[in-house]
């Protein structure tokens, strides 16, 4: 006979960037001959190191034994690869939604940090409630605005509401939805997981007991004759599941994103600029992972710099590094569009600047829209070629609306200018980032 305190055990390995809904599994009903309900399959969502859960409904989440495996590590995304299936490209979207750090200030709260199996809890073990106010709470953390989809539980209880007069529901809409909304908010328990090695398990919903055999209904329980019948079917039925409604936030790779086609001068630059503090990190092994510099200011700000490798024309259609690349990018606050002006110079057969930021402001449009609203700046890199001072006029002609740095990166020339214009943007309270209707390559 088997453990009869054994139910169905769900753990969840929480790792996704969007808000999540999870139920353990109900446990397997009880049979005769002796038999308890069996455990059902483990349900388990990978999420990427870095990932920070918010709780909005269900228990709290718990430690499991880590599991040695071939983890995501903090530049993996599931998904990254090549994927074809319709469910990971659900995946994929829910990654790809809230990717703007929009809860990025909301970090204070307590947080149970989970390093290797130890938690490192707050000064509560519970996490205190606290009052956020945030513009929206629908799932993707936009800046911008609600992606309207509606939690679950929400549903729940837009229905109970209408048990109210419609009338008034007609009036009040506006009102009741900002006061729902806002006690929803209220709700959220932020920062009560932190995944941050590869391989952390958590348990974030638990399956149900399993139904008991007739042994031990028979045995232990000696129902009365009268409501036999009753006991046997509750006690052999199995329980459904707890739920779980978690919001997951990614957290930044980068405060700024060096993006430019292959050979502008990327990595180099990112040796300039974080000379002071050159704690290049290689991330070896793959060609998906960018180097991240750190960059350091007289008062101490720091920045730190990814130089994202990859970007083709066709990305968005997964060319070249495609997707893994943009993603990366996702993951950066500010952008610096990396030229090369010397593309086209001296007999060379490339792309001029103008056109490269076009190709590129192109392919993070078609990848995520509104991805190029993000601060920006321009690089002008190898101004030290000959003719790339004429480039850089022209390319100051064709290309309005975002700060342009000439810089000649294996030199280090006009890098301390591009320092303070990087500086800048992430002050500025209302950055630019680039219109595409102010490019011209005509
Ligand atoms: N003349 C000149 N050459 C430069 C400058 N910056 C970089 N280069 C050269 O341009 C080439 C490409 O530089 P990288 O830094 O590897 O360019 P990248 O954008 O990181 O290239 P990928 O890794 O392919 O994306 C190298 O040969 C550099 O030495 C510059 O300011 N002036």
């Amino acid at each position: 006979m088997e453990d009869l305190n054994s139910g169905e055990f769900v753990h969840t390995i929480f790792s996704l960037f969007t808000f999540g809904f999870q139920r353990g599994g109900r446990g397997g009903n009880g049979v005769s001959k002796n038999q308890i309900g069996t455990r059902g399959s483990d349900k388990i969502a990978q999420v990427p190191v870095g990932t920070v859960i918010h709780l909005v409904e269900g228990e709290q989440p718990s430690l499991a034994v880590n599991i040695p495996t071939r983890a995501l590590d903090q530049w993996d995304i599931p998904g990254a690869t090549e994927h074809s299936s319709a469910s990971s490209n659900q995946v994929d979207n829910a990654v790809m939604k809230g990717l703007d750090g929009g809860l990025s200030h909301l970090h204070n709260a307590p947080k149970h940090k989970i390093d290797g199996n130890e938690a490192e809890k707050g000064s509560n073990s519970q996490p205190e409630k606290r009052k956020y106010l945030h513009t929206c709470f629908k799932p993707g953390f936009s800046n911008t605005g609600c992606d309207g989809r509606t939690y679950p539980h929400q549903e729940e209880i837009d229905e109970n509401d209408q048990i109210e007069s419609e009338d008034e529901d007609e009036f009040n809409f506006d009102e009741e939805d900002e006061e729902e909304e806002e006690r929803e908010e209220q709700d959220v328990q932020y920062s009560v997981a932190e995944m941050t090695k590869p391989g952390q398990r958590l348990i974030i919903a638990r399956g149900g007991e399993g139904g008991l055999g007739n042994a031990f209904i028979m045995k232990d329980m000696r129902p009365s004759k009268a409501n036999r019948q009753d006991k046997i079917e509750r006690l052999s039925t199995g329980q459904p599941g707890t739920k779980t409604f978690l919001i997951l936030e990614l957290t930044s790779i980068a405060d700024v994103g060096l993006v430019g086609l292959p050979n502008a001068g990327k990595s180099t630059l990112l040796s300039a600029l974080s000379r002071a503090q050159p704690e290049i990190a290689d991330y070896e092994f793959t060609t998906l992972r960018p180097n991240i510099g750190s960059l350091t200011y007289e008062d101490y700000f720091s920045v730190k710099v990814a130089d994202i490798p990859g970007l083709i024309k066709g990305a968005h259609e997964n060319r070249g590094l495609g997707h893994a690349f943009l993603r990366h990018i996702e993951r950066t606050k500010v952008l610096a569009y990396v030229l090369d002006l010397a593309a086209t110079l001296n007999g060379r057969k490339g792309i001029p600047p103008w056109e490269q930021l076009q190709d590129i402001v192109v392919e993070l449009e078609h990848y995520q829209e509104g991805l190029t609203r993000r601060p920006s700046l321009v690089v002008a890199n190898k101004i030290d070629e000959e003719g790339a001072d004429q480039m850089y006029e022209e390319l100051k002609r064709r290309v309005q609306g975002v700060p342009i740095f000439p810089v000649c990166a294996i030199l280090q020339e006009g890098v301390p200018d591009l320092r303070v214009g990087l500086r800048n943007l992430m002050d500025d309270s209302d950055p630019q980032g680039i219109d595409l209707s102010k490019i011209s390559v005509q």
